[in-house]
């Protein structure tokens, strides 16, 4: 039986015992905020400090609304950074500018409205794509005047079932709602927050293994489908035209 796997990223990590938590609870990613109005921000020297304890193949992701090349390249030199994410105004060409100046893929978070359509997504997941090879990714937040962290779910069902294997899932997600997200859903990944917080920039162990759990149960429930589904029926992940 091929077992479903869905990644999950552990955002604003701001403690050296959160990031030890994360990454023995078995997150894939780490995410670590450069937005100094965001309660959950790190410089780039915390970043890095934070950083020399993370082991290989766990992968740390640094966030950015709308900073300066400096800026970005700043965190590059001193964090060994996997990906950037984008999660301010920044264009297509913009994204395509600041990950090429530190040679890093960016995944590109998208802000749901309410009036977001399936087919805006797909349009803007094309537009990206296409203006960078370092293009790695959307991750669909809920839309919130302060860019995101802000724990608030959008509605699930505005995901297309083509982009929906490449993308990350984001918004208020918790342990109450990840098997039902991700059942549902069915993303590359989740990615967290306020979901497993005690406060603002303080991550709850319980509640990571919690919310880890609450994926992994999604995940068997996927695997156990599939296995009993005829392997045509099995969708497979649509390879956007090159
Ligand atoms: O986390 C923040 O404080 C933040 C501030 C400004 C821009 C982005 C921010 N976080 C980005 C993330 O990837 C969060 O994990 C995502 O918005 C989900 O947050 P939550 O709804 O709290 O789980």
């Amino acid at each position: 039986m091929i077992m479903q796997r869905t990644r999950i990223k552990i955002c604003g990590i701001t403690r050296p015992e959160d990031l030890r938590a994360a990454v023995a609870l078995g997150a894939d990613a780490l995410g670590f905020v450069f937005y100094p109005k965001s309660p959950r921000y790190v410089t780039p020297e915390q970043a890095a400090e934070l950083c020399a304890a993370l082991p290989p193949y766990v992968s740390a992701v640094a966030l950015f609304v709308n900073a300066t090349v400096d800026e970005v390249r700043a965190v590059a030199q001193q964090a060994p950074l996997a990906l950037i994410q984008f999660h301010g105004d920044e264009t297509a060409e913009r994204c395509a500018e600041l990950a090429a100046a530190v040679s890093r893929p960016f995944v590109r978070a998208f802000r749901v409205r309410p009036d977001t359509s399936p087919d805006e997504l797909l349009e803007y997941e094309r537009t990206y794509r296409a203006a960078s090879p370092w293009f790695s990714g959307l991750l669909l937040d809920t839309w919130v005047d302060a860019y995101g962290g802000a724990g608030k779910v959008f509605d699930w069902s505005l995901v297309p079932k083509e982009l929906a294997p490449r993308v990350v899932l984001s918004g208020g997600l918790n342990v109450q709602n990840a098997t039902d997200a991700v059942v549902r859903v069915r993303p590359f990944a989740v990615d967290v927050s306020s979901g497993v917080e005690a406060q603002k920039g303080i991550k709850d162990a319980r509640r990571i293994a919690d919310f880890i759990a609450a994926v992994r149960g999604a995940d068997a429930i996927i695997s156990s489908e599939n296995h009993h589904e005829r392997p045509s029926e099995r969708e497979q992940p649509a390879v956007p035209d090159s």
